[in-house]
């Protein structure tokens, strides 16, 4: 196992921020950690790397036990955080080289690995900037460079694309999905739904601490009754047509509101076509019509009853 978490718990005062959370990553996974703001993941993490004190629970990395003075176990870990930590007086290629050098001591492969990481980054244009003088999204990515120059086995991602524009957004996803591709297991957390299910092979959900549900997406959206969500743009509905759809097989909601029909349905085959039978045979004009499959804010939605979205 590259990680293995067992019962951790980590309390602020009064406040459990981890209330025994259990987890294990394997080699290979892109593992995503999703929950609101306040969930718990980046205490989760720094417990995971031991910045933190727990009070309770057995963090192991590599199938060792993870101490603050496991140095073997920490040079094969790329961490980047959540608050961008580079040197201001240093620039862009400076700060790469000086992070790479603290584990890779052969000059010749450091300043191979320096170059590597910079142009897959994308920073090949701004190597000799200073921090202060790239765009938020720049500075980012500057940010993952010094993380993951040394090549390390496991990457340990903390909300990287927070406040970043789309461009460099996608740079990092398409970045973090090529790590994994050439061999880095990675831990990925974020409060994006859209994020963590583009990249994340298994995705762990927190709420308040806890681990709300676990699985692939579509284990997660298979836990929900929700299947469907269906939109009909119709004129001229009636209460009482409303009614008779909520009586249609498989349907558990359906509400109208601004020429928009919202109706909500476990699995089926035929949902959509028994209400297009229905509008259209109670003579009730439609323009479009179309559905969508549950997301995972839908799956938090069901089982916390608030939405994941801030
Ligand atoms: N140093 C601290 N002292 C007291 N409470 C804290 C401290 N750090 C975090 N907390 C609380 O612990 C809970 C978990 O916070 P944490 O930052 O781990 O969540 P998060 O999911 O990473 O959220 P965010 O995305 O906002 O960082 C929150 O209620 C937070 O207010």
């Amino acid at each position: 196992m590259i990680v293995h978490v067992e019962n951790l718990v980590k309390r602020y005062g009064e406040l459990t921020a981890i209330d025994h959370l259990s987890m294990d990553v394997r080699q290979g996974e892109i593992f995503g950690l999703l929950g609101p703001n306040g969930s718990g993941k980046t205490t989760a993490i720094n417990c995971i790397l031991s910045l933190l004190k727990y009070d309770k629970g057995i963090i192991e990395i590599f199938d060792k036990p993870m101490t603050p003075y496991a140095y073997d176990i920490k040079k094969d870990i790329g961490i980047v955080m959540q608050n961008v930590a580079v040197f201001e007086e240093l620039t862009v290629y400076e700060n790469i080289d000086y992070f790479c050098g603290l584990y890779i001591t052969d000059k010749i492969q450091k300043d191979a690995y320096v170059k590597e990481a910079i142009e897959f980054v994308g920073l090949v244009d701004f190597v000799k900037f200073y921090p202060k003088k790239l765009s938020g999204g720049l500075l980012r990515r500057l940010n993952i460079a010094c993380g993951i120059a040394h090549k390390p086995k496991l990457i340990i991602l903390d909300e990287p694309t927070v406040a970043v524009d789309p461009q460099s957004r996608n740079k990092i996803l398409e970045g973090i999905v090529a790590l994994n591709r050439q061999g880095a297991t990675i831990i990925y957390t974020s409060h994006y739904m859209e994020e963590v299910e583009q990249i994340c092979s298994r995705i762990m959900i927190l709420d308040k601490g806890r681990i709300i549900a676990e699985g692939t997406k579509e284990e997660l959206k298979n836990m929900i009754s929700l299947g469907e969500k269906i939109f009909v743009e119709v004129f001229g509905l009636s209460d009482a047509h409303i009614k008779d759809i909520e009586l249609l097989p498989n349907i558990t909601s359906a509400t109208y509101q601004d020429h928009t029909l919202y109706i909500k349905s476990h699995k089926g085959k035929n949902n959509l076509e028994n209400i297009l039978d229905y509008i259209r045979k109670n003579g009730i004009n439609f323009g479009t019509i179309y559905s969508e499959k549950p997301t995972l804010n839908d799956v938090f939605l069901e089982i916390t009853g608030k939405e994941l979205r801030d």
